[in-house]
């Protein structure tokens, strides 16, 4: 743990976490005693390649799954009281947005189901689309918007109730580099404005170092933590930074983190 953390209030607390998935032929050790914390207010980065257990990790955080040993708090309380009081929004690589609802109503769904009433809901929803730079588009529907910006109606969606946590799962990883890049930027911009805690899947090294004060690395079969990498480099981030010396050094350290893996 690194002397900045401990110093900052946990807010999710992983102790030994383990999870086994049944299989018909022998079971899958996902993930194997993983031990970590986060602190409030903090960018990470889970990083690993495929398999190592990065979806699992989120989805137990998420409290979508249970583990099958070991405990998670969050802000000192259990996954599912986390959940239930609305602590999490979620964006998937896929960002599963309804066709047939425009851009404003997709980012107002949440708000809806909590029975928040029309002239709310579309006050929270100018807020967001402000937020993800989408204000002209309020009146699309998602099947007129590029990926990139499909992906940032699903963050706004996500943010829409507040949540103190985001847990984002490889969301930028069907887009190509340049608009993948750019929505880095962004979303580093939305999060100095909100301040939540941001938990970021990737199996990219340099989003995981471009975007996070730490990245969790895991290794897989089966999926452990292997190291924890701190990210030195000053905010906010910019674009010149990804030319920098520091940045290439981070990105090759890391690396050797992978070497043998
Ligand atoms: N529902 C499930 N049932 C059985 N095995 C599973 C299940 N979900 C995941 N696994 C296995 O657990 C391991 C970890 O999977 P997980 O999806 O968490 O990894 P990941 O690091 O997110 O991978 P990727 O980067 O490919 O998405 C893999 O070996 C996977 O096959």
């Amino acid at each position: 743990m690194t002397e900045k953390a401990v110093t900052m209030i946990p807010e999710i607390e992983l102790d030994r976490v383990s999870m086994q998935y049944p299989s018909a032929h022998s079971d899958v050790l996902a993930l194997q005693e993983v031990s970590l914390n986060i602190a409030k207010g903090e960018f990470v980065a889970l990083l690993g390649p495929s398999g190592c257990g990065k979806t699992t990790l989120l989805r137990i955080m998420a409290d979508l799954i249970q583990p099958t040993s070991g405990g998670i708090k969050v802000a000192g309380k259990s996954a599912k009281e986390a959940r239930l009081a609305q602590k999490y929004g979620i964006v998937f690589q896929n960002p599963v947005l309804y066709d047939w609802r425009k851009v404003r109503h997709n980012i107002t769904l949440p708000l809806e189901l909590m029975g928040v009433k029309k002239a709310g809901r579309y006050r929270k929803a100018e807020e967001l689309l402000e937020l993800v730079g989408l204000a002209k588009f309020a009146d699309k529907y998602p099947w007129q918007l590029s990926g990139g910006m499909q992906q940032r109606v699903a963050i706004a969606r996500a943010l829409a109730m507040e949540p103190e946590i985001l847990l984002m799962d490889e969301p930028f990883s069907a887009l190509d580099e340049f608009t993948r890049e750019r929505l880095n930027e962004e979303l580093l911009s939305i999060w100095s404005k909100v301040g939540n805690t941001v938990v970021f899947v990737t199996h990219s090294i340099q989003e995981a170092v471009f975007l996070s004060d730490r990245v969790f690395i895991l290794s897989p079969h089966p999926g452990r933590l292997s190291a924890v990498a701190e990210i030195p480099l000053p905010r906010p981030r910019t674009r010149e930074m990804r030319n920098g010396e520091v940045f290439f050094r981070l990105i090759a350290q890391i690396r050797d983190r992978f070497e043998g893996v």
